[in-house]
């Protein structure tokens, strides 16, 4: 894969760095009725703050409003109240400079069958109004592995080079936002590494990043950040380790061996239990008991220790708490 050039922006910019990539205050969403079907809330006046350069994780359960948010920001859906603002740009006020900070890969595929990668991505440019000086078809082809197949019809393209189009697609006008809206679902592994891969790269050129993943260690491995919507609401925002820290719970893992005698009086809440392995699993509320307290214990009870390890509670824990319900 060839370095990829600076993603210099060419649309109008702030006339200084936005504090923030996103801002969305007070958003909110209801779509109309139709038919039988009632108004639905789905955006319940979400207050959200993106940070500028991270690599954002936009978590939640199934209608939960996560693309009701996003095709708001793309300029796909209208919002019914709240304010966006999109690289400083306040979506209502200057809507082409909003829409232009911002690129999105989206779920559903949205490719002209007939047109070819390279056609794809120049129509695209034209869209964008980007100045064929600026335009860097070549490089995002040779970015996304697509440069084989520039010259294909996109209709011959399997479904994963389609996908890696859609990236390319969002591409174009080089974002300071890419938006990845389910960008691993049902994917091979080769592209899902080529996409992390390059995300990556992109977000430590400067590109803020904003993922929805219903892949939660893809999250807990990529995101800086994490939001939970539920229900249309933001129900938490955090970093991600300040968040799997929520749970407040953590294991220790004793191997004692073939030792099988009985467990000695262990530090207030701490709650043991015996592993169909032979492991003693030791878990206590991180706030009240420290690891090293437990281990005096047992050896204080002469419990042999063969092996000691920690375990942690991770994303996927920490939001069926959250959301549960
Ligand atoms: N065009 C629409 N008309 C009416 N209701 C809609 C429309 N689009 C979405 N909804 C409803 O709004 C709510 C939020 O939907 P949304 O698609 O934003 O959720 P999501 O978090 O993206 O879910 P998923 O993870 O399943 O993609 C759901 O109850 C959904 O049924």
């Amino acid at each position: 894969m060839s370095p990829i050039p600076h993603p210099a922006p060419i649309q109008p910019q702030a006339a200084a760095l936005p504090d923030a990539a996103i801002r969305l205050s007070g958003l909110r969403k209801v779509y109309a009725a139709d038919g039988a079907s009632p108004p639905k809330e789905a955006l319940k006046g979400v207050d959200l703050v993106i940070p500028r350069g991270s690599i954002f994780g936009l978590l939640g359960p199934n209608g939960a409003g996560k693309s009701t948010l996003i095709n708001i920001l793309a300029g796909l859906v209208n919002k019914t109240a709240g304010k966006v603002e999109i690289w400083g740009f306040d979506q209502d006020v200057n809507p082409r400079q909003s829409r232009a900070a911002i690129g999105v890969m989206p779920q559903e595929l949205n490719i002209d069958p007939f047109l070819t990668p390279r056609a794809s991505l120049e129509v695209q440019a034209g869209l964008y109004a980007v100045p064929k000086a600026d335009r860097w078809t070549d490089e995002i082809l040779e970015l996304v592995g697509l440069t084989a197949q520039a010259e294909s019809y996109t209709r011959q393209l399997s479904g994963g080079m389609k996908r890696r189009l859609l990236l390319a697609k969002a591409l174009v006008h080089r974002p300071r936002i890419l938006v990845l809206d389910e960008p691993t679902a049902g994917v091979d592994i080769g592209l899902r590494e080529m996409l992390w891969t390059n995300v990556r790269r992109l977000n430590a050129q400067g590109m803020t990043v904003i993922l929805t993943t219903h892949y939660l260690e893809e999250a807990e491995e990529m995101c800086d950040e994490i939001a939970i919507i539920n229900h249309g609401a933001r129900i938490v925002q955090e970093p991600t380790g300040q968040l799997l820290a929520r749970m407040g719970s953590k294991t220790l893992l004793v191997d004692p061996g073939d030792w099988r005698g009985e467990l000695p009086p262990l530090p207030e809440g701490v709650t043991a239990e015996r592993r169909p392995d032979g492991q003693l699993a030791l878990s206590w509320n991180t706030g009240r008991t420290q690891a090293a307290q437990i281990v005096d214990a047992l050896r204080g009870a002469g419990v042999p220790m063969v092996d000691v390890s920690t375990e942690q509670p991770d994303l996927q824990d920490v939001f069926l708490e959250l959301t549960r319900g």
